[in-house]
């Protein structure tokens, strides 16, 4: 079922090597940096992993721009900006659910910044290693103002709203449904093309979000890098004072200049935002028997240094056929040792058959014990087990961390709770009668 497609030229293929001129001859030929760039324009390079990683770990894009980002004013702290954009410092193993994010939250206009507001963070992003997860919600376009994140990769899964994101490197669409990945420090604005937009953000002080190995799967299955888009570039020409805002060590800063930093006329390399349209997803699981473990339906990762640890796992649970026999099929009872933040986008989640609704999140925090609410174990403990669909309407995630996140005092307000959460397992009787056997 083919969507209707955004008219926004993209390339395609995940983790290629790019070249994309607005103006015909803007890249210059041969060389990177030219005693004199072709129109005048200034080379910059933008690296997005150390100079000497190795070969296939090795990011980095060169930019031919009207001016270089070194061009702006002082830097000064700017926590006002997003004032709901904090570090995590409580810390509790108790189970967690929220409600939707309240577009009231802000009373006046919010723009996507202004409406950042911060879940839980673990790490520190000054030493390069960690992991935060934000909400935005905002009812306005970013004027003359733009972002940039010091700190890491963020992975936005927009929940209500469309965007048209504008990066140095080119405009992308991004719409409820799909996901984008803005890596660290390129700047970006996000216009609104809805009256009101709303998600949630993964950021990685670690690294960078790669598509997983596929391992015993073979060479095709779950997110094909074909299905990654990039943008062309896009530039503009405006000499208007601009705003920047940069978050660096957890902290914002803003600074000005006297021109739109969109003004990159050509660039070539392999460090670029990207989007992804979650529908394309093939996703692979058992066929007779048994629920799987959900790391089948991983997206996109980033690797810890520990062989198969991931610093966050971003993982779907789309739509598919469930035919496992004799099986038990939503979500099993567990307790892990990561750490579980799942969101809904649209539609039911299996395991919850109430109360998870979209745009509303839970936490399940290592070891923490959850699974299946009472009214869904006691329903699939009894269906008849004919194949099933679950349908397109309906899409959870998770941002799956070894990292366990401290929590900010918003999360922990009762007011965004639900405070009666737990109460979804206390009706699970016990089934089981075993005093026949037992020896006195
Ligand atoms: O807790 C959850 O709902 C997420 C989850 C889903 C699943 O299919 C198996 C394990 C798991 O943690
Ligand atoms: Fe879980």
């Amino acid at each position: 079922m083919e969507k209707p497609t955004s008219t926004i030229p993209l390339l395609s293929g995940y983790g290629s090597y790019f070249e994309t001129e607005a103006i015909v001859g803007a890249i210059p030929k041969g060389q990177n940096n030219p005693q004199k760039c072709p129109f005048g324009l200034y080379a910059e390079q933008l690296s997005g992993s150390a100079f000497t990683m190795p070969r296939e770990k090795n990011l980095r894009t060169w930019l031919y721009r009207i001016l270089p980002s070194v061009k702006h004013g002082k830097v000064v702290a700017a926590p006002e900006e997003a004032p709901f954009l904090t570090e995590g410092t409580n810390l509790t193993p108790e189970r967690l659910r929220w409600k939707p994010l309240d577009y009231s939250l802000f009373e006046k206009s919010t723009d996507f910044i202004q409406g950042l507001v911060t879940v839980g963070t673990q790490g520190d992003p000054t030493s390069r290693d960690g992991v935060a997860v934000h909400l935005y919600v905002a009812n306005s376009s970013m004027e003359n103002k733009c972002f940039f994140n010091s700190d890491g990769d963020w992975l936005i899964v927009p929940q209500e709203g469309g965007l048209r994101v504008q990066t140095e490197l080119g405009l992308l669409p991004l719409h409820p449904g799909h996901i984008a990945v803005i890596p660290r420090g390129v700047k970006f604005r996000v216009e609104l093309l809805d009256e009101k937009a709303r998600g949630y953000i993964c950021e990685v002080y670690t690294g960078h979000f790669e598509l997983p190995d596929l391992g015993l799967i073979g060479s095709n299955g779950l997110a094909a890098p074909r299905d990654f888009h990039y943008p062309v570039a896009y530039y503009e020409e405006k000499e208007v004072p601009f705003t920047v805002i940069q978050k660096y060590g957890g902290q914002l800063f803003r600074f000005s200049l006297d021109h739109s930093p969109f003004d990159v006329v050509g660039w070539h390399g392999n460090y670029a935002p990207f989007i992804y349209d979650l529908s394309r997803f093939c996703p692979v699981n058992s066929v007779l028997y048994d629920h799987m473990d959900p790391s089948i339906f991983t997206v996109l990762t980033c690797k810890s240094s520990v062989p198969g640890l991931a610093v966050v796992d971003f993982v779907i649970f789309p739509p598919r056929w469930m035919t496992q026999e004799h099986t038990f099929r939503p979500p099993y009872f567990h307790r892990n040792c990561m750490t579980e933040y799942m969101g809904l986008i649209r539609g039911i989640y299996d395991a919850k058959a109430e109360g998870f609704v979209p745009g509303g999140a839970s936490l399940h925090s290592m070891m923490s014990a959850h699974g299946p609410d009472a009214t869904t174990f006691e329903k699939a403990s009894h269906m008849e087990l004919s194949p099933s669909r679950i349908g397109e309407e309906s899409l959870a995630f998770m941002f799956e961390t070894s990292r366990v996140l401290k929590l900010t005092d918003w999360a922990l307000d009762p007011k965004h709770l639900d405070v009666h959460y737990i109460e979804c397992w206390q009706s699970l009787k016990k089934l089981a009668s075993l005093s026949l056997n037992k020896v006195d």
